[in-house]
């Protein structure tokens, strides 16, 4: 028996029956939005997927801490029984005989922040505003131990015609789930960055967009740069659809949130790219919720990390 097996099952059941429920509300007619208090998105598709896969979890690893991103406290407010109420109804759909009770305290489990020597990371939907506007977006989901991201599940319900179920297990490999079995995915082998293709957020307020326009012209890069919602964009890389992935700081003092980054990058570390911040300093996810020791984010296929790096050192 291979290393976190049980780990994978759990985590990979998990984000497939969210991506169930997301995709449920996607295809309904009503699945506005709420705003946070920093102004993001959160839909009763974010709060459902929370509670499905931190059930999961909790059934499965009743010790475990999560860092999820949602928390249940505006479902409690009596102006938000409305919602309340379509939250519970959507976790019923996928798991029946679900409560309310039950389903606010599920969400509320992902509501650790600091660093465990065993904790999951959650991302119940990664691409909000993807998800919003028809786009990309994901279900991320990682497991850290002792600060090293050692599993991954990635549901991206919108790549394909069916959605896409990826996964990876430190040192064993990364995987796409498919009809036919587990199918093992690799990075492209492009050496030449002029041959490359590149992908970034489609929100120029999460990556630089004129920078990267910069660094794609030094590269010589010659196709448009592709942009998506989510952590898509690592398993793109990680599949060999584009061969690197950028994420430019657009203001000082944002910390990348470790639930936007954990399972992206380990499936693109174990399909043979690598990923670092914008400095070429690894990822240290040992620090709580936040990377607050890195900036921005670069993932390759690995054969052109070094000369990206370089790139972006001579654009800044
Ligand atoms: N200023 C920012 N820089 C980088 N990422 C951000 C910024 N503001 C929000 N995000 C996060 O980017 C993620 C989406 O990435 P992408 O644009 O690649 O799809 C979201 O999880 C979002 O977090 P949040 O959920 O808090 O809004
Ligand atoms: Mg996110
Ligand atoms: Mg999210
Ligand atoms: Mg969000």
């Amino acid at each position: 028996m291979s290393a976190y097996q049980r780990e994978v099952e759990i985590a990979q059941h998990a984000v497939t029956s969210a991506a169930v429920l997301c995709q449920n509300v996607r295809q309904g007619d009503d699945f506005a939005a709420l705003a946070k208090s920093d102004n993001s998105p959160v839909t009763v598709a974010d709060f459902g997927s929370q509670a499905i896969v931190c059930r999961a979890i909790r059934q499965a690893f009743p010790d475990d801490l999560i860092i999820a991103e949602e928390n249940a406290d505006a479902l409690r407010s009596d102006d938000q029984a409305e919602l309340r109420g379509r939250v519970v109804a959507e976790v019923q759909r996928v798991l029946p005989g679900a409560d309310e009770t039950q389903t606010l305290a599920w969400i509320d489990a992902g509501v650790s922040r600091d660093a465990a020597p065993r904790v999951w990371t959650l991302d119940p939907i990664d691409g909000t505003k993807g998800f919003l506007r028809g786009g990309q977006y994901a279900v991320a989901l990682g497991l850290l131990i002792n600060g090293q991201v050692e599993v991954a599940a990635l549901a991206c319900p919108a790549l394909d015609d069916d959605g896409a179920i990826f996964w990876a297990v430190r040192g064993a490999g990364a995987f796409q789930h498919t009809p036919e079995g587990d199918k093992a995915i690799a990075v492209t082998p492009t050496a030449n960055s002029a041959e490359a293709a590149l992908c970034e957020s489609v929100e120029s307020g999460h990556s630089d967009h004129d920078q990267s326009a910069q660094i794609a012209k030094t590269l010589e890069i010659a196709r448009p740069s592709v942009r998506m919602d989510s952590q898509a964009k690592y398993a793109a890389v990680a599949r060999g659809d584009a061969d690197i992935y950028l994420r430019l700081p657009t203001r000082a003092g944002y910390e990348e949130k470790i639930w936007d980054h954990a399972a992206g990058y380990l499936v693109i570390t174990e399909a043979g790219g690598k990923v670092t911040d914008i400095e070429g300093k690894p990822l240290d996810f040992s620090l709580g919720s936040t990377l607050k020791n890195n900036r921005g984010v670069v993932a390759t296929n690995g054969k052109l990390h070094d000369t990206v790096i370089a790139a972006i050192v001579a654009a800044s």
